[in-house]
This record gives C-alpha cells, sequence and structure tokens, in this order.
C-alpha cells in the first residue's frame, strides 16, 4: 500500500495554515488521505485543498438518525449501493447510446460493479465503472437527501430510523448504518467535464471533505470503514450471500472478489423480457424494484403485446396496507421505469405512467422508443402518449378483471388506493384526455342504501340493479353511513327502496363534478336542486290515513309569503315539495350543501367566501304536520309562528351540514326551551296570559317572545329578525325594556 505523507515539517507548516484557513473559510488544507487496494494504487496523493463542507439540514438530520440506529436489517446498504451503482452503468450506456456524453474517459473499460472486502482492515469496498461524479456533483449528491420519501418522513417528526430505511431506504445515507467512516472515490466518465479524479469522505456528523485526487479511473469507489457491531460485512461469504440476493435482475455484470479473483454472482436477466415467470421470480424482482427485502405483490401482470407498440413489461401493485399517504404524496416519484430493448431510458417513467398509478413498480421495455427521447419532439411526444394510451388501459382492464375474479380481493386492494383512482378520473379530465375515464369508473366501489354497512357495489352492479326506467344514478355525499340515513334529503329514496350510493372520502364530490355520467346514465345528488327525481318510476305506500291534512294552494302562497317576510334574503324561493317524507323542511341550492360547505372551508378566513351569494332555497312538506299548523297560526299567534319559522330554517341547514356553527343557535333555543316550559306551565302566547284554569299560575313570567331579538353573533342571520308587531304580554319581574 502507498502511502505519501508530506514531511513532518511541511505538514506542521500545512496544519497551521490549515488552522488559520478553518477560522476564515470553508477551505482549509489537510494532509492527504491514503490511497488503498488496486484500484487506487495508482492513486498518487497530492496535497490538493481539502475542502470542508457542511451537509444539509434535513440530511444531517436523516444521518444522525440512520448512524444511531441499531436497525437490525442492516445489509439493506449493499442493495442501496448495488442499486446505485447499476443506476451510474445504466446512465452511462445510455449516455453513450444517446451520443449525450461525446468522449469517455477510460473508454475501453467495460461497465460492471465489483465488491471486495478487507477482513484485516475491516472494510467493505464496492467499485463501478459507471458514470462516476464531477466535484459539483459530489457535492449535490452526497450532501443532499434524494428520496422524497425519506424526505417527507423527516418533515412529517418521524425519527424512526426501522421506518424510514425500511419503508424508502435511505439510499446512500444507509452506509452509516454500518460504518462510522465513508469515503468515495470517483471520476466522471464524461471527458467534456473533465478527468479530475475525487475523494469525498465523511464520519456521518455534520460534514463531509472533497479532496482532488489522481489516477483515478472511470466511475465511483465506495469505501466502508466498518463499525465495531457490523463486522460481518468484511466477511466474504456473507457480502456474497447479500450480494446475490439483490442482484439477480441487475443488467451488468457483479463480480465479488475471492481470493483476488472477480467471480460473476449475477445471472443479468430481464425478467419482463420473458414469456413467463415463476412466482418465486416474481417476488424477488419485486423487491428489488421496491428496494425491499421484505414483501410480496399483491397483484401481478405481465403484459406483452406487438400492438400498436412492440411492449414487454411487468407491473407490480404493492400491498394496499401500505399504500401512500395522499397527504404526503405531494410530488411522486413514478414506480415504472421505461426501457428500451433491455436498456433504461428513464428511471421514472412519467409521461407514460400517469402520476395517480405512481405507486405501481415495474418496468416497461418499448423496442420502438428511441433511446434519446425528448418532450420538445412532438414524434416522441405522441409515442409516449401512445404507450401511455396502451400500458394505462392494460393495466385498468387487468384490475377489472381482478376485480370479478376475487371481489373481497379487490375490495382490500380499492381500500388501499381508492383516493389515486379517484384522483385519476378528475386528472384525466383536466388533461382534457377522459381517455381512461370509464375504465377508472369501473374499478370504483361505494356502500349504497339498500346494502349493509361496509358491503361495496360499483356502478355497473348499481345500474343492472335499479328500479325499471330509473335514468339516473343517485348518490348522496356524507360524513358516514349514520348521518347519510338519517337525513331528511333521503327521505323519499329510503321510502321507495331506491338505492343511493353514498360517498364518504371528500374527492367524492369533484369525482361526481368530473363527470357527466356512467353509461347512459346521469350522476344526481339527493341533496341538490335538481327536480328530477324520477318521482313517477315508482310511488311510495299512499298515507292512508284519514287526518292527513294537506295545505291548498292558497294555503301554501300564504305561508310561503310569510316566510319570506321573516327569512327575507336567507331565502331565494320557498316551495312545496312532496320529496319530503317524515322532516317538515330541507334547503337546496343549485351547488349541493356539501359542495357549499368544502368551498367554504376552502375560502375559509376570507372575507368574502362568496357563499353569501348563492342562493338557497327551503324546501317544505305541505301535508307535514308541523308545516299545516305553523299555517293554523300564522294569524292567531304570529310571535310564535314567526321564532318557530326561523327554527324550522335553522334546523333545515343543520341537515344540509350547512350551519358552521351551532352555537349561533343558542339564543334561539333558549327561547324555544322557555316557549315550551312556559306552555307547559299554562302560559298562552298568542293571548299573553296565563290559562283560567290553571290552579297555582307559576311567579315568574316569560320575557317578551317577539321583543327584537338580537343575537350577540357573526352570522348575520339574526340581526334582521325584527318583529312588526309585539305581543301584549305581562313583563317579568326585572324584565327591562331594550
Ligand atoms: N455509484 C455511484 N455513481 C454515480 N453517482 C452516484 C453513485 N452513488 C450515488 N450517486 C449519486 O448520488 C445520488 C444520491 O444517491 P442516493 O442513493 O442517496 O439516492 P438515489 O439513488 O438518487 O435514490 P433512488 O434510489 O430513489 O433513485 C444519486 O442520485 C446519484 O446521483
Amino acid at each position: 500500500m502507498q502511502r505519501v505523507l508530506p514531511a513532518p515539517r511541511l505538514r506542521r507548516a500545512l496544519c497551521s495554515l490549515q488552522a488559520a484557513r478553518c477560522r476564515s473559510s470553508w477551505v482549509r488544507w489537510r494532509p492527504v488521505p491514503a490511497a488503498t487496494s488496486r484500484w487506487t494504487q495508482s492513486v498518487r496523493e497530492r496535497p490538493f485543498s481539502t475542502e470542508v463542507h457542511e451537509f444539509k439540514a434535513e440530511t444531517k438530520k436523516l444521518l444522525d438518525i440512520v448512524a444511531k440506529s441499531l436497525y437490525t436489517d442492516k445489509e439493506v446498504f449493499i442493495r442501496e449501493l448495488i442499486s446505485n451503482a447499476s443506476d451510474a452503468c445504466e446512465k452511462l450506456r445510455f449516455l453513450q447510446t444517446t451520443q449525450a456524453v461525446k468522449e469517455v474517459n477510460d473508454a475501453d473499460t467495460p461497465l460492471q460493479v465489483t465488491l471486495s472486502v478487507d477482513e484485516n482492515e475491516r472494510k467493505f469496498v464496492i467499485e463501478d465503472s459507471g458514470m462516476g461524479m464531477t466535484h459539483d456533483e459530489l457535492v449535490e449528491h452526497l450532501g443532499t437527501i434524494a428520496k422524497s420519501g425519506s424526505l417527507d418522513f423527516l418533515q412529517r417528526g418521524e425519527s424512526d430510523a426501522s421506518k424510514i430505511i425500511g419503508q424508502f431506504g435511505v439510499g446512500f445515507y444507509s452506509t452509516f448504518v454500518v460504518a462510522d467512516k465513508v469515503q468515495v472515490y470517483t471520476m466522471t466518465a464524461d471527458k467534456e467535464k473533465g478527468s479530475k479524479g475525487y475523494l469525498w469522505s465523511s464520519d456521518g456528523s455534520g460534514s463531509f471533505t472533497i479532496e482532488e485526487v489522481e489516477d483515478v479511473p472511470r466511475g465511483t469507489r465506495i469505501e466502508l470503514h466498518l463499525k465495531d457491531d457490523a463486522t460481518e460485512f468484511a466477511s466474504l461469504a456473507n457480502v456474497k450471500k447479500a450480494a446475490q440476493k439483490f442482484s439477480s435482475y441487475i443488467d451488468f455484470p457483479i463480480y465479488v472478489k475471492e481470493e483476488g479473483e472477480p467471480k460473476a454472482i449475477n445471472k443479468q436477466e430481464a425478467l419482463w423480457m420473458l414469456r413467463s415467470a415463476t412466482e418465486e421470480q416474481h417476488l424477488e424482482f419485486f423487491r428489488f424494484l421496491s428496494h425491499n427485502s421484505y414483501g410480496k405483490p399483491f397483484y401481478t401482470l405481465m403484459y406483452q403485446t406487438d400492438a400498436p407498440l412492440s411492449i414487454k413489461s411487468c407491473f407490480y401493485v404493492p400491498d394496499p396496507d401500505n399504500a401512500p399517504s395522499r397527504l404526503f404524496t405531494k410530488d411522486p416519484e413514478i414506480g415504472v421505469a421505461l426501457h428500451s430493448r433491455r436498456v433504461m431510458v428513464k428511471k421514472h417513467a412519467d409521461g407514460v405512467i400517469p402520476k395517480w398509478l405512481h405507486w405501481m413498480k415495474g418496468i416497461v421495455d418499448c423496442e420502438d422508443m428511441p433511446m434519446n427521447i425528448s418532450r420538445e419532439n412532438m414524434q416522441d411526444t405522441r409515442l409516449m402518449e401512445k404507450l401511455s394510451m396502451a400500458v394505462v388501459r392494460r393495466i385498468l382492464r387487468f384490475l377489472q378483471q381482478e376485480a370479478k375474479k376475487d371481489p373481497e380481493k379487490y375490495q382490500q386492494f380499492f381500500k388501499g388506493y381508492s383516493y389515486f383512482l379517484k384522483a385519476g378520473i378528475i386528472e384525466d379530465k383536466e388533461g382534457n384526455f377522459s381517455r381512461h375515464k370509464d375504465d377508472l369508473l369501473k374499478l370504483l366501489r361505494f356502500e349504497c342504501s339498500n346494502k349493509s354497512k361496509g358491503e361495496l357495489i360499483s356502478l355497473e352492479e348499481y345500474i343492472d340493479t335499479a328500479k325499471e326506467g330509473q335514468q339516473n344514478i343517485y348518490y348522496f355525499t356524507c360524513p358516514d353511513r349514520q348521518t347519510a340515513l338519517s337525513s331528511p334529503y333521503m327521505e323519499q329514496f329510503l321510502q321507495r327502496q331506491r338505492n343511493v350510493i353514498l360517498m364518504f372520502e371528500d374527492i367524492d364530490e369533484f369525482v361526481v363534478n368530473a363527470i357527466e355520467g356512467f353509461k347512459d346514465k346521469k350522476f344526481i345528488s339527493v341533496d341538490s336542486a335538481d327536480k328530477n327525481f324520477e318521482l313517477d318510476i315508482d310511488q311510495p305506500e299512499e298515507d292512508t290515513s284519514e287526518d292527513t291534512r294537506v295545505l291548498t294552494d292558497s294555503e301554501q302562497t300564504q305561508l310561503s309569503q310569510f316566510i319570506k317576510s321573516v327569512l327575507k334574503e336567507k331565502v331565494q324561493e320557498v316551495k312545496f315539495s312532496d320529496r319530503l317524507v317524515s322532516s317538515p323542511a330541507i334547503v337546496t341550492s343549485v351547488i349541493t350543501p356539501h359542495m357549499r360547505k368544502m368551498m367554504k372551508s376552502l375560502m375559509a378566513g376570507k372575507e368574502n367566501d362568496g357563499m353569501g351569494n348563492i342562493p338557497m332555497t327551503l324546501e317544505l312538506s305541505a301535508k307535514h304536520h308541523i308545516v299545516t299548523t305553523l299555517h293554523t297560526i300564522l294569524e292567531s299567534n304570529e310571535p310564535v309562528a314567526r321564532i318557530a319559522v326561523e327554527q324550522l330554517y335553522d334546523t333545515a341547514c343543520i341537515a344540509a351540514g350547512t350551519l358552521d356553527d351551532p352555537r349561533v343557535l343558542m339564543s334561539r333555543l333558549n327561547k324555544v326551551l322557555e316557549m315550551f316550559v312556559y306552555q307547559g306551565a299554562g302560559y298562552d302566547y298568542a293571548k299573553g296570559e296565563y290559562r283560567g284554569d290553571l290552579a297555582s299560575p307559576p311567579k315568574v313570567e316569560p320575557t317578551e317572545v317577539a321583543k327584537e331579538t338580537k343575537v350577540e353573533s357573526k352570522d348575520s342571520r339574526f340581526e334582521e329578525v325584527k318583529p312588526e308587531e309585539k305581543p301584549q304580554t305581562k313583563r317579568a319581574p326585572g324584565d327591562t325594556e331594550s
């Protein structure tokens, strides 16, 4: 081993210079490190300047978690390093094929990866002849976190290393699980960028150093100085076993050096090019693609075709129980890679796989795809679209088949991924394609009013089991099943046993708004103002009770005029409809109450949320006893009628879910309670006196029910309530007129 150290005098001089520099800048001089092994035998070290860089804040945090972790599945670092080495080879092969790199350093060196160990020095070494890195790339790539997944985890405040490593892997930084010092020698393949070699070095604490070293061959060599509790990775047998596990599907030869001799350990098999594969092969490949040493694919699809393009592909749906959280999937990486004749064109095949399918793992190999596809090139864009169309359609149809084959298993899938399928419908529409809308709609499942809790149906099943002649698909967006079934909007549907799809996710409202219908049926919300409820296709059982009183047309007009005079601009229209069965009233508007509520929360904090301008309609049941009695007391007891109207409206708003804060009702409810109690005690509000037959009238008398009621609330609806006439009542002791 060649070890060239500066002479002691020079070293002392350098050290004092280093100390001085350290105070003033991040560049300082240091004694050069030792060159090691055959790979760097020719690396002559000179006192080049050594730069000290701080890791970015989040990288530091990640490193801190990783370095201190007692993660048991330590060998994952081998998987990460092999994968990075293979990516570096893929990248160089790609750039060479597309001639993006004109001249390559060490042009004769074949693309390969070699692993070796030094038991005495407790070292693990991996080297590749891939793309390598320039100085700036070293700073950028090994100083920041590349993996969005682990970043998300950190932003969530997660500090459990096994969760971060287990679910996302932490790439290069996983080396600090086993090493207390990591050295990376590298030289770029792109001659245009230079032929200088660099050494990156860090102990995984706050900083790393970079210095120039001479005679580094093309590619990257990573040396791990193993921690005391990780010496098993200095054993050849252990490394070989782990490397074999992680490298079966790598398309470059992987060698393990045994007694100085490189021995190939992988088959270099492109599974997606095979006609079929065993379950075991798929399991291995899935784990390889998902950077995991555990887990199995939930669904597996191998798809090959020659028309309209020549496609060979393989897709996996990961376990739905571990489906990505939609809240933390801001800019997801597509999990499918694009290849052309086995050569990787894009690691993340965006443009082919839409974002809403990002969780799919797999490979698409398209012979017709040029290696140097460009978004600017119309022909390439069209080719990508064609490929995307074929592949996405095949995936969606495959899921439809699986749903038919094993509905229970499919429900499990749907639980994990429903949000993404729904997002797909919206995105598909936004992109103005609507290419996959029907296929996606077929994959949706919902609860419905005619089935029991937890049982899901498809839209096709809904249509197949709908009443004869029914042209609409009725749905109701609501927080849960219980709220749905007790809602006045549902009454006529329940009475007729007309099935209603129950939608519990916020995104559902946007989905139905993004599409007009399914097959030839239109989506209609049960709480919409739409009149087309097809009430004539089935009639509920006749109400045979004799004393059912129904308001006549003129009575209806009289009552609605009174209601409008009380509620003023709160309602645009008061009408009578027969959609109500046991509730006296509901509110409707051009947008459904649920949509209104969502828009309100989106506009929260804005002075004008725009909702005040959307007119509401109060719909009444002409035969409901509260409504008919209300009409009866219009003239005889107007004060009570006024309060009843206000309460009727507010109760309808509660049912619609549009009342933001129920506390605004407190004052009125107390008033209603007071009336209820006093009436029970024999007080006659119409006459403003106690009934004569009451043996001993209560000592306290009611406040004026129709006294100007100004509720201390921000809700402007209450500020208008001013009765024209006051009833003659006796004042309660201590009650003063306002
Ligand atoms: N052997 C290598 N050769 C060249 N560049 C490398 C090598 N190893 C790492 N890098 C660079 O460092 C970056 C960070 O690597 P890291 O393993 O942390 O994340 P990643 O590989 O980008 O993540 P992912 O595995 O999700 O693609 C890589 O993207 C690559 O640019």
